[in-house]
């Protein structure tokens, strides 16, 4: 049975749309901001945005005029041959039912908060949508949470609904009664729970009549949890300005998608890469999200994948590509990708190098925050200086700026400051949720402070160097992991590695790497490998950075989102943990 026609059985889903006439009003904005232009203007601003209404609703009033390709919106498959596919028509259809499910049914207002913590199933785009089609404030998590995540989460952010599987329904029920705004618990499940509505069958009985909210561009409409990477997880809520965003020919030209192609963004749902890379970019464009539902990260799932299906656009997190590149192929040439992009942790400039000699494409670096979405990034044809992010995106006027707000010159260390006066920028996060003590130690002088620690070069080129708290500090010398780490990753008994500051009773502070080594290297001689490691690291860069001592683990500190804790490594070394 064709997927979707599948799809439509299991769920019972006829093919009744009713009509819409959508202004395309998402493509009229592309005028009001030039490429290049550094600065964006409040009074530029639209009053009114909806993604929904103004984007997906706009494709498929095209689909119905029949002036786009037959290429779906939305493409889903999984490792047991099951497909999705939704044309926008469908999306719009199904959207309008989830809302309908939300507000009728769940009785869900608007400025609700609603956490989503669902695998790469297509129903979280359907809730993401069908939130914003009613203003009710999504929160995405991922389904790699444990219990104590889980309730801190619906503590913290008061969600009064949770959207999630079967796989973490007992985890929710556990702390339910220690959330009291939590009242509504849906299932996305083939099987019903006491307590919990059936999301699916929901689903098949609402009316696809809904009109969208008009929402205001600076109306609240997602919140990001932060990695917690550096301390517990903050809330960094957006506005509708964020979808809005993409619509700009800045955001536009990132990645130069057109309709015809089909974007493959293996984020995990629960961070803010997946709303860029398999939300609101591809979709303004037209373009065909991919989705492959991926329970682990197997590298050979994913080259087959790529042959499998007519993938013209991937982006993942640098540690998937650094995964693939690990298979050692000599050469693999995908059959129709075009175009491969990178972000959200370090990438190494010799990854890059590898990943270009073993596939023939590029890959292209992005830098962003859960607060900022994509703050910088090397544009589709711009030239690659390995190992930078690449430029500021317009409309965010990125600086290197010291402790006050002063901007820094070129190749001047510094902190990474997005400009926010006098204008804030779209796109930039509106505060932490609840916290105005940290939504103010942000700003700094006219910028918002990332904490990244960067220098820019005389052709505008960000070249990170760490996080402010990663720097170490030794012997009057200032180290950047990053410098450290790339140099450990150019050897090849290193898979991974995280390079710290540790305490030293003659020097005050040493450079300490953390080293999880290739399988081939594990029954070396550890002596013998740490002394060519570190001569290894002093003959690549300079000899001051090098790691005095070496520690090799079997795998590093992550967050749930997999992202390198050096603070808790940091912590044990001064015996703080
Ligand atoms: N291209 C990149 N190169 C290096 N680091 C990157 C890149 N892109 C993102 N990052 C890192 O990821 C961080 C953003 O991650 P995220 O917003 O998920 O939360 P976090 O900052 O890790 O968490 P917390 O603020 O709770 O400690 C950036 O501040 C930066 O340190």
């Amino acid at each position: 049975m064709q997927g979707l026609t599948r799809f439509r059985v299991l769920w019972g889903i006829h093919k009744s749309f009713h009509g819409f006439h959508p202004a395309p009003r998402h493509l009229h904005y592309q005028s009001l901001s030039a490429p290049g232009t550094t600065r964006w203007n409040d009074q530029d601003t639209p009053e009114e945005f909806n993604f929904a209404s103004d984007v997906i609703d706009y494709w498929t009033q095209i689909e119905k005029e029949g002036k786009r390709g037959p290429n779906p919106a939305l493409w889903w498959v999984n490792n047991q041959g099951d497909e999705v596919k939704w044309s926008f028509r469908e999306l719009t259809d199904l959207t309008c039912r989830t809302a309908n499910v939300l507000t009728q049914t769940c009785d869900l207002q608007q400025g609700d908060h609603l956490a989503l913590i669902l695998p790469r199933v297509p129903e979280w785009w359907l809730v993401c949508l069908g939130c914003i089609r009613t203003g009710i404030i999504f929160i995405p998590g991922t389904t790699q949470m444990k219990v104590k995540d889980i309730l801190y989460r619906l503590q913290v952010s008061n969600a009064k609904s949770i959207v999630t599987t079967d796989a973490l329904a007992s985890e929710v029920d556990s702390v339910a009664s220690n959330c009291p705004a939590l009242k509504i618990k849906l299932l996305v499940s083939d099987h019903s729970r006491k307590g919990w509505m059936d999301f699916r069958s929901l689903i098949k009985s609402a009316s696809p009549e809904h009109t969208c909210i008009k929402s205001k561009t600076k109306d609240p409409m997602v919140i990001y949890f932060t990695s917690g990477t550096t301390s517990l997880p903050k809330m960094a809520k957006h506005n509708h300005g964020f979808a809005f965003r993409f619509s700009l020919p800045s955001s536009r030209k990132f990645l130069q998608l057109k309709a015809a192609d089909v974007l493959w963004c293996l984020s995990d749902p629960g961070w803010i890469m997946a709303a860029i890379g398999s939300l609101f970019t591809p979709w303004t464009a037209g373009s065909t999200v991919f989705i492959h539902h991926l329970p682990q990260f197997d590298p050979k799932v994913i080259i087959q994948t790529f042959f499998k299906y007519p993938i013209t656009q991937y982006l993942a997190a640098p540690s998937v590509f650094r995964m693939i590149l690990q298979e050692n192929f000599t050469s693999l040439r995908f059959p129709t990708l075009e175009h491969c992009s990178t972000g959200g942790e370090a990438l190494m400039p010799e990854e890059q190098e590898k990943w270009r000699q073993q596939t023939g494409l590029l890959l292209y670096q992005g830098y962003g925050q859960s607060e900022t979405g994509l703050a910088c990034g090397t544009f589709r044809g711009m030239k690659i200086k390995p190992g930078s992010m690449g430029k500021a995106i317009p409309p965010f006027e990125v600086q290197i700026i010291d402790s006050k707000g002063n901007i820094l010159p070129p190749n001047t260390e510094g902190t990474i400051g997005i400009r926010i006066k006098p204008t804030k920028p779209f796109g930039l996060f509106m505060c932490y949720e609840n916290d105005p003590v940290k939504t103010a130690e942000v700003e700094c002088g006219d910028f918002y402070n990332s904490g990244d620690n960067a220098t820019i070069d005389e052709e505008g080129y960000i070249w990170f160097l760490g996080r402010d708290d990663d720097i170490i500090n030794a012997s009057g010398y200032r180290i950047g992991p990053v410098e450290v780490e790339n140099s450990l990753a150019e050897h090849p008994a290193v898979a991974e590695s995280a390079v710290v500051s540790s305490p030293d009773p003659v020097r005050g502070q040493v450079v300490k790497a953390f080293i999880v080594l290739t399988p081939q290297f594990l029954s070396h001689d550890p002596d013998q490998l740490t002394k060519e490691l570190q001569e290894h690291v002093k003959s690549v860069t300079a000899p001051y950075k090098y790691p005095r001592k070496v520690e090799f683990v079997p795998e590093l500190p992550k967050t749930v989102t997999g992202k390198i804790k050096r603070s808790e490594l940091r912590q044990k070394e001064f015996g703080l943990m």
